[in-house]
């Protein structure tokens, strides 16, 4: 599957900073580090504690493209839990647990948040739910994020979204959304549009080889976009 090249947004902004990608790790921990936590000790690793096995679904696309918008409605149309994992860490920001310091270090800096913090949460989030069909927002990020959600939680995702846009649409959407948010700013995006491209592309690339790839054309109106996503749902 080809994935089409979205357009560079240097002729709109001159301060984009593509040396910043070599810098592009996880906050804090490192992958070895953050399998040898004792959250992560094999007796546990990918299961989570539920009568039903879930029914997963993952939702990627870049920053502004409107995953999130698109989540709420198939989620009210199919019956899914949305579960988004920027929302998860926004909400341990705002409790002030031992993690938010660094989250809202990472998310300022437009980075992706150590997987191990990310996959304990969402499984949480998965194990506290009465429900049994999800649509995970916004996750995995990384395909160090995807090897450790196989290895925390391990269920194999049935489909996997990706909202395609071109950048300049996405910063637009950014700037407009008006939401208060730390990372909603040109420097913070610009820094999540690189990180996207190199860390989040090969996920996509992973789930299109493997078939469970369903790539959704983001431009139009959010009808038109719900349109396209209904026949993947719809069967
Ligand atoms: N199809 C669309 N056209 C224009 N703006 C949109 C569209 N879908 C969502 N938006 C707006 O773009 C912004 C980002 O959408 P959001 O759903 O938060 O994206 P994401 O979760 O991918 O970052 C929001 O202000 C939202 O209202
Ligand atoms: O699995 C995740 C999801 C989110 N984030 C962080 O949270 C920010 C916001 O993510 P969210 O999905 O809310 O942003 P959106 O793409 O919807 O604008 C990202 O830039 C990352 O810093 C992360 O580190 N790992
Ligand atoms: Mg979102």
């Amino acid at each position: 599957m080809m994935l089409r090249r979205v357009s560079p947004l240097s002729k709109l902004i001159s301060a984009a900073k593509p040396s910043l990608l070599l810098n592009q790790v996880a906050y804090g921990l490192s992958f070895m580090e953050a399998f040898s936590t004792d959250a992560l000790k094999p007796a546990e690793a990918g299961t989570v504690s539920k009568a039903r096995t879930p029914i997963i679904n993952f939702v990627l696309g870049g920053p502004g493209v409107g995953k999130g918008t698109q989540c709420t409605r198939i989620a009210e149309t199919f019956g899914f839990t949305h579960l988004s994992v920027g929302d998860l860490l926004r909400k341990e920001i705002s409790s002030n647990t031992e993690y938010g310091a660094m989250i809202l270090e990472t998310i300022t800096k437009g980075k992706i948040v150590a997987s191990e913090v990310t996959v304990k949460l969402l499984k949480t989030a998965i194990e506290s739910n009465e429900t049994d069909r999800f649509l995970i927002d916004g996750f995995p990020r990384s395909e160090e994020n995807r090897v450790a959600y196989e290895q925390i939680i391990g269920i194999e995702p049935e489909v996997v979204l990706f909202f395609d846009c071109d950048e300049e649409e996405m910063l637009k959407r950014v700037l407009h959304r008006n939401q208060g948010r730390v990372d909603d700013n040109i420097d913070t995006t610009m820094q999540r549009l690189r990180v996207f491209e190199a860390y989040t592309l090969p996920v996509i690339r992973y789930y299109s080889r493997k078939g469970k790839l369903h790539k959704i054309n983001a431009i139009g109106t959010e009808d038109e976009i719900f349109e396209r996503v209904k026949p993947i749902f719809a069967t």
